[in-house]
């Protein structure tokens, strides 16, 4: 038996400007922070990205920054690592503990010569179906739709519930008048409608090519959510409200058709995998998004969702938002992030950082 790799942990600050600002219900950024994660070993490298984004689901910079500090300054056993992060419980460090997972997966694959999604599972997909994340309804123009259209996409993204309901409804139907064939609308109102409002907005979107609606209230209390869900004509979706326990949610008792999973906010390739699984099994719509972070955290996320398969747009096509990144980001073409039979997650750091 050979032994398990000693590793060496290092670890890059980067601040990464969007081409705008991104905004939503609960809140915004004009620039993704985070760190790059490397682990090195046998002259190979891999990568992860730790991005904190607390709005989502994650533990703060200071917690994340702390929790690598403390990683990185010692040599770790690959194996042993990449076990005892299978075993723990979420810690409360998910996306620093994301990030660590993505280094040493991306590794241990390139070392066993196999891309990352075949080491998640042999049956993996070589292509994702993806949404466009278009941002705000209220920024969003009829030309945005047609390149989307033109782009091949299917769903286009957009956050709601940073007006009156009255003056979106108002938008999203002369929008939706406009709307390419074949083209649906994805709404995120990210908590943002207390129950009446929440209910006069979904009664109003029935008429319209709506493809699914996340985290409507507020309080997302769960038998209104499952009342909301009774009257909607398409799925609704639970995200940043149910990160920090998505490992425990009773598929059969959710109160809603689809669960978002982000694995910097869940803590971890594997554990967003067994949770997918599980999800899926019991016929609940699973999607998989980035956090908006480099193409190093891009990069695996997009490995976790062909592991994953499932057939519905994933939420990774957000790369365009940055204005600069570490590395070249995976291919999206007709509505389809594509990724390539290299080893590992396919990220490589561009070399003029
Ligand atoms: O789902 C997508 O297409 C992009 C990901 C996304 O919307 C997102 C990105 C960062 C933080 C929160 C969210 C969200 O879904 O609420
Ligand atoms: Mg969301």
């Amino acid at each position: 038996m050979t032994a398990s790799p000693r590793v060496e942990l290092g670890l890059v600050p980067y601040r990464l400007a969007l081409t705008r600002p991104w905004a939503s219900a609960r809140g915004g950024f004009p620039a993704r922070c985070g760190w790059l994660v490397i682990a090195e070993s046998q002259g190979l490298r891999g990568y992860g990205d730790c991005a904190p984004l607390p709005a989502a689901g994650t533990e703060s910079p200071e917690m994340a920054e702390r929790r690598l500090g403390a990683l990185a300054a010692g040599a770790l056993d690959l194996d042993e690592t990449l076990a005892a992060l299978a075993r723990a419980p979420r810690s409360p460090t998910p996306a620093a503990d994301f990030a660590l997972e993505c280094a040493l997966c991306d590794l241990a694959s390139r070392l066993a010569d196999t891309s990352l999604r075949r080491r998640l599972t042999a049956s993996a997909r070589d292509r994702v179906p993806v949404n466009a994340a278009l941002g705000p309804l209220s920024e969003t123009h009829p030309g945005d739709l047609a390149r989307a259209a033109r782009a091949g996409f299917r769903v286009v993204k957009l956050k709601v519930g940073m007006t009156t309901p009255q003056l979106e409804l108002q938008r999203l139907r002369d929008l939706a008048a406009t709307l390419p064939p074949g083209l649906r609308l994805r709404l995120d109102a990210n908590g943002a409608w207390d129950p009446a409002a929440a209910r006069q907005v979904i009664s109003a979107l029935a008429d319209l090519p709506v493809e699914s609606l996340e985290e409507p209230l507020q309080e997302p209390d769960w038998p209104t959510l499952a009342a909301l869900q009774s009257i909607a004509p398409f799925s609704l979706a639970l995200d940043e409200s149910v990160a920090a326990h998505a490992d425990t949610l009773d598929p059969a008792r959710l109160p809603v058709r689809r669960i978002i999973l982000k694995p910097a906010a869940i803590g971890g390739l594997h554990r967003t995998l067994s949770i997918a699984r599980r999800l899926q099994t019991a016929g609940i719509e699973v999607v998989i998004t980035s956090l908006v972070e480099s193409a190093a955290g891009l990069w695996p996320t997009a490995q976790l969702a062909a592991a994953i398969g499932s057939p519905i747009p994933q939420g990774l096509a957000t790369a365009d938002w940055l204005r600069d990144d570490l590395g070249a980001p995976p291919r999206i073409q007709d509505g389809y992030l594509h990724l390539p039979d290299s080893a590992g997650s396919g990220f490589a750091l561009s070399d003029e950082r």
